[in-house]
């Protein structure tokens, strides 16, 4: 048996709350003694924090894919780790794994049929990235784009990425510009994202939502309208960048993180300024999700590891909110 430490919901904040460390614990619990066949135990090294998992928080999450924490119960979400005992066939001491359903516990006895096995050469050893730029938040960027954003090499388009400093924003941008956009513009929250963005990550420019007008300073980061917007934020800040779209652009609507601490259904109801120019200019606003592609997920891991081994895609380290923290024996 295990003495092992978890984190678990102790309180709901509401549909309309702001979430606080104080709706969590953490406590001890045993794990064991038995390994079922088919079983692994796993200790956990890196854990994702995710905007849809604010939704989980609710006792109705909104959403058919996603099944909401229980109370007092360990939370769940995006986990990588290491396989150090082993029931099952396919798994050895010593793989790298990780799973959509990683329980929040330094160990924790998991179902081979959870698991995927990862390959820690893929990212040169960087194996938290399997969580960001190499896992769902890049493939979200990467099938985003390619399914829903019609870049096309050659066509002169301008891109604006909001929520761009973040996991899928960043890596979306970077794409944007790969598949041929002319001007890639992001829209984040301080200075220093905004430098990291353009010296960092090769954006043309970058919009700093929390000081001045986003209307204005978009207006002269984008002197040519925009043609393709990467949404990640919903609000006011998506109603500005769609107010100044080109005809026939196209929105791939990948989250609204802004309207998440509000008890509205998703996707949130648009005003009606916007649902009229998303009309009167042609423009596509498509909904998008990840889960729906999983078809496409592995040979798009290979495609955006690549681009990091080859430096076109740079990972925004510091940007991420994973925990970092390595949970020891
Ligand atoms: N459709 C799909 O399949 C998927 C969708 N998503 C969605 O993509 C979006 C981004 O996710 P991800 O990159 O993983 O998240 P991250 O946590 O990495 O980044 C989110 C960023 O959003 C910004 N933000 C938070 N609140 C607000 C607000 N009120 N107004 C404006 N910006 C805000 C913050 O940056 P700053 O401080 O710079 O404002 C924050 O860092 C989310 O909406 C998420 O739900 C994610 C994965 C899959
Ligand atoms: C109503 C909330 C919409 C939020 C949009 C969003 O962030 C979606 C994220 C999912 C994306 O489609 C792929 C994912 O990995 C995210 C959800 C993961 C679901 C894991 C399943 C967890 C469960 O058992 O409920």
């Amino acid at each position: 048996m295990l003495l092992v430490q978890r984190v678990v919901l102790n309180s709901r904040p509401g549909t309309d709350g702001e979430p606080v460390p104080g709706h969590f614990r953490v406590e001890e619990a045993i794990v064991g003694p038995f390994l079922k066949e088919g079983q692994v135990l796993v200790r956990t090294l890196f854990l994702s924090v995710d905007p849809y998992m604010r939704c989980r928080m609710n006792e109705d999450t909104g959403a058919e894919y996603l099944a909401p924490w229980g109370l007092s119960e360990c939370v769940d979400g995006g986990g990588v780790g290491v396989v150090e005992l082993s029931r099952c066939d396919g798994l050895s001491v010593d793989d790298m794994v990780t799973s959509f359903n990683w329980h929040w516990q330094t160990q924790c006895l998991m179902d081979e049929k959870l698991l995927q096995k990862v390959e820690p050469q893929l990212v040169d050893g960087h194996i938290s990235y399997f969580l960001g730029a190499v896992g769902m938040p890049g493939l979200t960027a990467l099938l985003g784009v390619r399914e829903k954003g019609h870049v096309t090499d050659g066509a002169n388009q301008t891109m604006v990425v909001s929520g761009a400093a973040g996991a899928c924003g960043s890596v979306a941008g970077q794409i944007g510009r790969v598949d041929g956009c002319t001007r890639v513009v992001g829209i984040c929250g301080s200075d220093e994202k905004c430098r990291v963005l353009v010296e960092d990550l090769g954006f043309s420019a970058a919009v700093n939502y929390r000081q001045g007008d986003v209307a204005t300073a978009l207006k002269e980061s984008c002197p040519n309208g925009v043609d393709v917007y990467f949404d990640n934020v919903g609000g006011p800040i998506s109603d500005a960048v769609i107010a100044q779209m080109n005809n026939d652009g196209h929105v791939i609507l990948c989250g609204q993180i802004s309207q998440y601490n509000k008890d509205v259904p998703y996707p949130p109801p648009l005003c009606d300024e916007t649902r009229e120019a998303l009309k009167s200019k042609n423009i596509t606003r498509e909904r998008f999700t990840v889960l729906n592609y999983m078809e496409k997920h592995e040979a798009g891991i290979i495609q955006l590891s690549q681009w990091v081994r080859e430096g076109q895609i740079k990972v925004g380290g510091n940007l991420r909110q994973i925990i970092q923290r390595c949970w020891r024996r």
